[in-house]
């Protein structure tokens, strides 16, 4: 039997973030579809998950780098009437100079990153929004708002779904659809044996535990708020950098150039 919160469908959730998304939203009593590459790991967490919390819980092997697996995602987005939560949660970090890394991974992680997320959310609005209700999560990073050498792509990907995140909840103001950005710092995840920085080289006062990050970000969509950024102390800080930007609007486009730019 269907749930009465409906079904959360959660990118990236063989391990990490997603896998942590996936235990608290069943625990909420969603039922969940999860969707990575790694069978094994999905089959294992499926069943804990729906021994523990009687939820129903489905996978989707599927790489979405791949157009084929992504068009699969799709069409469950597009046609399960019970979907009501999409966390677009699968990514990988590539931090290295430019020059140094691989092209064909850098063009990977673009897609899985941005092109992604983006079609999976096309897929999921119209049934959202012809429900009334649901929600779109993306988990960004904070490294969208870090502009330095290394992180050329990765930022880049990030600071694309921050501001995809933002400008698609205006588009769906008032029609009960919820969108939240999710800025992680540095998390205990895998994704660190994955990439060219070991997580102990960090400072430990700066890396969250994922069991932390994930409940933080929940209390954030609870509150319904659009970004959540989970190791802030002030929140204001973060509405400081919004009026700044904002206060630069009416200047932004204009007939003439500005007088510094007289040749
Ligand atoms: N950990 C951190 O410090 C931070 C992480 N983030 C972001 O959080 C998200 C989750 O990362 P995190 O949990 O840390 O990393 P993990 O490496 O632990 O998890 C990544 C997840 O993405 C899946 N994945 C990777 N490649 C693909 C693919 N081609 N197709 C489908 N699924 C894929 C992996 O599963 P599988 O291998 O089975 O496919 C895995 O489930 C990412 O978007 C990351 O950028 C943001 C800020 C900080
Ligand atoms: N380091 C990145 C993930 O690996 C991040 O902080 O986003």
């Amino acid at each position: 039997m269907a749930t009465q919160q409906g079904t959360a469908l959660i990118t990236g959730a063989s391990t990490g973030i997603g896998a942590t998304y996936a235990h608290r939203l069943a625990h909420r009593g969603h039922d969940l579809i999860l969707v990575a590459r790694n069978e094994a790991k999905l089959q294992a967490l499926a069943r804990q998950l729906a021994t523990e919390t009687g939820v129903n819980v489905r996978i989707v092997v599927a790489d979405l780098t791949q157009p084929a697996d992504t068009a699969k995602v799709e069409q469950i987005l597009a046609t399960d009437p019970a979907i009501s939560v999409l966390v677009n949660n699968a990514g990988t970090a590539t931090l290295e100079p430019l020059k140094a890394a691989d092209v064909h991974k850098l063009e990977a992680e673009i897609t899985l990153n941005i092109t992604a997320p983006t079609r999976l959310s096309h897929a999921v609005l119209p049934g959202l929004l012809a429900r009334g209700h649901g929600a779109i999560i993306n988990i960004a990073s904070v490294m969208s708002q870090m502009v330095q050498p290394g992180n050329t792509v990765y930022g880049g990907t990030k600071a694309y779904l921050l501001h995809f995140s933002q400008a698609l909840a205006k588009e769906v103001e008032g029609t009960g659809v919820q969108i939240q950005a999710v800025l992680p710092g540095a998390t205990r995840t895998e994704i660190w044996s994955k990439g060219t920085t070991p997580l102990d080289a960090l400072p430990p006062e700066i890396v969250m535990e994922v069991d932390d990050l994930v409940d933080a970000a929940l209390v954030g969509f609870d509150q319904k708020e659009l970004v959540t950024i989970p190791s802030l102390p002030d929140a204001g800080d973060w509405q400081r950098l919004l009026d700044a930007r904002n206060a630069l609007l009416p200047n932004l486009s204009r007939n003439k150039p500005a007088a510094r730019y007289t040749p």
